[in-house]
C-alpha cells in the first residue's frame, strides 16, 4: 500500500491482523452458559494473559481455541473462531492438524510414560515431519533446546520423562508442543504445580518463545500476567469485561469490575 492509500485507510486496516479471532462466542455446559458473547483478538507473536476469578470461564475460552471443548460431554460452542482468518469449526476440518497448529500445555505436567526422546519424537512421527532418524534426532534436539532443557537431559534421552523434576517435566511438555511446529501455544496455568524457581524458568521461556510463537496463557497470578504478557483479558462470570495492553489494564483499568479484581476486592 502506498503512503497516500495507507493514510486514507480505515484505522482497523492499519492494525496487524490477529493470529486468532473470536466473535460472539457462547459456550454452554448443558443448560448452563459459561461464556457470553466473547469477542477477542489474539495478536501474533504476543503473549495474551487470561485472568479473572475462579469459574469465570478462562479455561473454557482457552479450550475453544483448539477445540478441546469438543471432547467434553454436553459442551456446546457457538460463534466464530478463526485462525489466520479461517474458521476452525468448519465441517471437514482435521482436528488433529488443528491441534498441531494450536498446541496446548496443561496445568499439571503430563509427560507420556515414555522416554524423554520419545515424548518429543511422538508428534513429529505422527505427523510425518521427519524422513530419517537423523531428522528426528534433530527435531528432538532443537525442541529441547528451545524449551531450555537440552543441556540438562542430553545425556539421558532414553530415561523416562516421568523421572524428571516437576519444572523439567513442564519444560518437556513445552518441548513436546513445540516439536510439531505449532503457530499458537495455549497454556492453562502452566506454573501452578511448580515452585518459584521452576516458575521463573518457565516465565523466562515464555518470553523467549514469543519471538516464534503466539501464546495464550491462563493464570491465577496477576504478577505473572504482568511479567509475561503484552495483552491481558479480564473475564468475570462468563463475560470478557476488558482487554488492554497489560500495563494499562493493571495501572488504569477501564471497568469497575477489573479495578475491583486487581485491587483484591473480590476473586
Ligand atoms: N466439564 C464441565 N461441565 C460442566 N460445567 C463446567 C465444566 N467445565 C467448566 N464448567 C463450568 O463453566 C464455568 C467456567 O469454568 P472454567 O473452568 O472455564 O473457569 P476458569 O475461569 O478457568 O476457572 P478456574 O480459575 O477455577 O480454573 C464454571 O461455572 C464451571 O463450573
Amino acid at each position: 500500500m502506498d503512503a497516500v492509500a495507507e493514510a486514507e485507510a480505515p484505522q482497523t486496516m492499519l492494525q496487524n491482523t490477529p493470529k486468532m479471532s473470536t466473535r460472539r462466542v457462547n459456550v454452554y455446559y448443558g443448560e448452563t452458559k459459561a461464556l457470553k458473547d466473547v469477542d477477542l483478538d489474539i495478536g501474533e507473536n504476543q503473549v495474551t494473559s487470561l485472568i479473572g476469578p475462579s469459574g469465570c470461564g478462562k479455561s473454557t475460552y482457552l479450550r475453544c481455541l483448539n477445540r478441546m471443548n469438543d471432547v467434553i460431554d454436553g459442551c456446546r460452542v457457538e460463534g466464530d473462531i478463526t485462525l489466520d482468518n479461517v474458521d476452525i469449526y468448519r465441517s471437514g476440518l482435521d482436528v488433529v492438524q488443528l491441534r498441531a497448529r494450536v498446541g496446548m500445555v496443561f496445568q499439571k505436567p503430563n509427560p507420556f510414560p515414555k522416554s524423554i526422546y520419545d515424548n518429543i519424537a511422538y508428534g513429529p512421527r505422527l505427523h510425518g515431519l521427519a524422513e530419517t532418524k537423523a531428522d528426528l534426532d534433530n527435531i528432538v534436539e532443537i525442541s529441547l533446546t528451545r524449551a531450555g532443557l537440552w543441556k540438562e537431559v542430553k545425556d539421558r534421552l532414553l530415561a523416562p520423562g516421568t523421572g524428571l523434576s516437576g519444572g523439567q517435566q513442564q519444560r518437556l511438555c513445552i518441548a513436546r508442543a513445540i516439536a510439531v511446529n505449532p503457530e499458537v501455544i495455549l497454556m492453562d496455568e502452566p506454573c501452578s504445580a511448580l515452585d518459584p524457581i521452576a516458575t521463573a524458568r518457565i516465565e523466562e521461556l515464555i518470553d523467549e518463545l514469543r519471538q516464534n510463537f503466539t501464546i495464550v496463557i491462563v493464570t491465577h497470578s496477576m504478577q505473572q500476567a504482568a511479567r509475561v504478557s503484552q495483552k491481558t483479558a479480564f473475564f468475570h462470570l462468563g463475560d470478557l469485561v476488558e482487554v488492554s495492553d497489560t500495563e494499562q489494564l493493571f495501572t488504569n483499568p477501564r471497568d469497575q469490575r477489573t479495578q475491583g479484581y486487581i485491587t483484591g476486592r473480590f476473586g
